[in-house]
């Protein structure tokens, strides 16, 4: 067992580590970032926090760590609220702003400082420069860090208490594929350690590989939660696409079964309320000859835009706010 002066007793056997909140709203003025959210995270688990920008992906996470207050509602660490957590760096690692790096130091001198000051045995440094691959780059000072580079030392950083729940806010922004393979497997493997490990992405196809549960958000309020594949499945039709000469007398025969169909192209019908399967079948029991019978899987994205497409704060396409000049003269 790791002697850390300060993480000496944490209660692992006790008490199960998971992040719960309930009820959980945040405004700032007039905006609500976080709107009455209950949640819990369980141990064992990587679970994604998914949603569009401006969700309320972060303030979420800076309530976790205590850094900002709830305007209602609660949050809480391993039964604690954050502030109240005796050695919190030993309870709680946290990724939220891999920019806040003091320059001038190495990052050997950037975490020994952050274990001193926490009572974590400086002989812990070592360990968690090898855990992320940054020995090699321990005396450099971190002014000269690639961005992976401070993504790793952040995730040092969260690692040095030993803690049992890590919260990673978009750990993977701005990474290589060989970056985002580290931060995945990481993920991965400290979940299988029995950790609580928490992350948030704006990217489905990255939550979907990295995952197990999924807690999704849009404009501060949960839309959606639970098994990656259960998540996708419910924001997913499969679509079945047909292709016959006799394209009028199927869509006939499949309303009159209480199917509905769309006609994207001449002489093929698609529908979403039966299985392949079921349109043979019908097809079949009318005499009408197909060319091509296919189910279609909805892609990650379109499932994505399913759960958040009404809930998204700012999109591409979105006309830009007016200058207030312009609105005066509106
Ligand atoms: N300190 C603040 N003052 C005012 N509004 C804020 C503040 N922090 C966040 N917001 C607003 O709250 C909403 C949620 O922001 P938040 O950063 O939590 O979203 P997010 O899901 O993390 O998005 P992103 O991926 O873009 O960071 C946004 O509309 C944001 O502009």
């Amino acid at each position: 067992m790791r002697e850390h002066a300060n993480c000496a007793t944490p209660p692992r056997k006790e008490l199960i580590p998971l992040i719960e909140a309930v009820d959980l709203t945040k405004r700032y003025g007039s905006k609500t970032a976080v709107d009455h959210i209950s949640f819990t995270i369980e141990p064992g688990t990587v679970t994604g926090f998914l949603g569009p920008n401006g969700a309320g992906k972060s303030t979420t996470m800076r309530l976790i760590m205590g850094l900002d207050k709830p305007t209602e509602g609660t949050v809480k660490v391993n039964g604690h609220f954050y502030q109240d957590l005796r050695a919190p760096l030993c309870q709680v690692g946290a990724l939220l702003d891999a920019k806040g790096l003091h320059g001038s130091r190495s990052a050997r001198a950037h975490l020994t400082q952050l274990a001193v000051s926490n009572g974590i045995p400086t002989r812990r440094v070592d360990e968690v420069l090898d855990l992320t691959g940054l020995t090699p780059v321990a005396k450099k000072r971190v002014k000269g860090f690639s961005l992976g580079m401070g993504q790793r030392l952040g995730i040092a950083a969260a690692l040095l208490g030993d803690p049992q729940v890590l919260i990673f806010d978009e750990p993977v922004n701005g990474l290589d594929p060989e970056g985002v393979k580290w931060v995945r497997e990481t993920c991965r493997h400290l979940a299988d350690q029995g950790r609580t490990v928490f992350i948030s992405s704006h990217l489905m196809s990255e939550m979907a590989q990295t995952a197990d549960h999924l807690l999704v958000i849009g404009r501060g309020r949960i839309l959606t939660s639970g098994p990656v594949d259960e998540v996708i499945a419910s924001a997913t039709n499969d679509v079945v696409r047909v292709a016959s000469p006799q394209a009028a007398d199927l869509a006939a025969a499949l309303n009159t079964a209480g199917i509905d169909t769309k006609a994207p192209e001449p002489g093929v019908l698609t529908t979403t309320m039966a299985p392949a399967a079921r349109v043979g079948e019908i097809a079949a029991a009318h005499g009408i000859v197909l060319h091509e019978l296919a189910t279609q899987h909805a892609s990650l994205e379109e499932a994505y835009l399913e759960l958040t497409g009404n809930d998204v704060e700012y999109t591409a396409g979105s006309a830009p706010a007016p200058l207030p000049a312009a609105a005066a003269r509106a």
